[in-house]
């Protein structure tokens, strides 16, 4: 299990576990595409941890490899210090593990309120049959769920759109209830696949908030994809560079502004 001896606090009092996932030589290819090539890096427990790289570089497919959509040709998942045997994303799920989309997967027609109860889903033992034999537990059941969705959706602020139709909101807002779906799971790791993209700059403000209070509030370890730089530096505890498939940096967000192989890849800054 966890090593509580690795436990370190950053600057601002937060505290960073052991390893909660050790990602080990994870190749996956897509017939002659090799979208990750034996890359591996470790999630430590508690901090927020960023996956960066230019377009194709195979941040997408690294966190569909976590969350078992996709299914590496070599390399270890281990999670909570077990070895975890090829799964399905709902397996996944069920381990604690949630996450949101680079395109917004919510049910348009649906309200908040309903679309953060499908996050609930993965904590509901009882089914259809049991409900008709023994309601009590059914509706007890109902109660505690209605409760984390009601704490998630005072938490992020979004009481006054609870009733309204997904479709209906701004693009600023449906990032939050696709934020407050993955919590209602009380996941924890959270995985977030460019949670600002498409964001005007009040937005990011806001999700960027959300994201840091999430971590602090809850101490959910997060996992992020994310293209703005300024976000990803002022957020993450600590960075992996990807490119062409491979890591080609590692470190804190100082080191990783740093490294060279990282800024002609990809910040493009000039060398000295
Ligand atoms: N389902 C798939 N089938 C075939 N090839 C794929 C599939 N998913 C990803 N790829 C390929 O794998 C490589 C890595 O893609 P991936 O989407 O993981 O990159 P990315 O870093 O997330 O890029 P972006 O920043 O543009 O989202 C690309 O060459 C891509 O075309």
């Amino acid at each position: 299990m966890l090593d509580s001896s690795e436990v370190t606090v950053t600057a601002d009092g937060r505290r960073i576990g052991g390893v909660l996932m050790d990602i080990r030589n994870i190749t996956l290819r897509f017939g002659g595409v090799v979208a990750i090539r034996d890359t591996s890096f470790d999630i430590r427990e508690g901090e927020i941890r960023a996956i960066i790289g230019p377009n194709g570089a195979g941040k997408s497919s690294m966190l569909n490899v976590i969350s078992g959509f996709y299914h590496p040709q070599e390399g270890e998942i281990w999670f909570r210090g077990e070895k975890r045997p090829p799964m399905k994303p709902y397996q996944v799920a069920r381990q604690g593990i949630a996450r949101t989309f680079q395109n917004i997967a919510l049910f348009e027609g649906m309200s908040v309120l309903d679309n953060i109860m499908t996050g609930r889903l993965t904590h509901m033992k009882t089914g259809l049959a049991a409900q008709a034999i023994w309601w009590g537990r059914a509706e007890a059941e109902e109660v505690a769920n209605r409760e984390v969705v009601e704490r998630v959706i005072d938490f992020l602020e979004i009481q006054h759109i609870r009733k309204t139709p997904v479709g209906r909101l701004p693009y600023g807002l449906k990032k939050r209830v696709e934020l407050a779906r993955a919590l209602a799971a009380e996941p924890k790791l959270l995985l977030l696949d460019e949670p600002m993209a498409g964001m005007n700059v009040e937005e990011k403000e806001d999700m960027s908030r959300f994201i840091l209070d999430v971590n602090d509030e809850f101490g959910t370890t997060i996992a992020l994809i994310e293209h703005d730089m300024g976000v990803v530096m002022d957020l993450s505890d600590r960075v992996v560079v990807m490119d062409y498939g491979k890591k080609i940096g590692d470190g804190t967000p100082d080191e990783v502004r740093n490294n060279q192989d990282v800024i002609d890849a990809y910040l493009g800054v000039a060398h000295d």
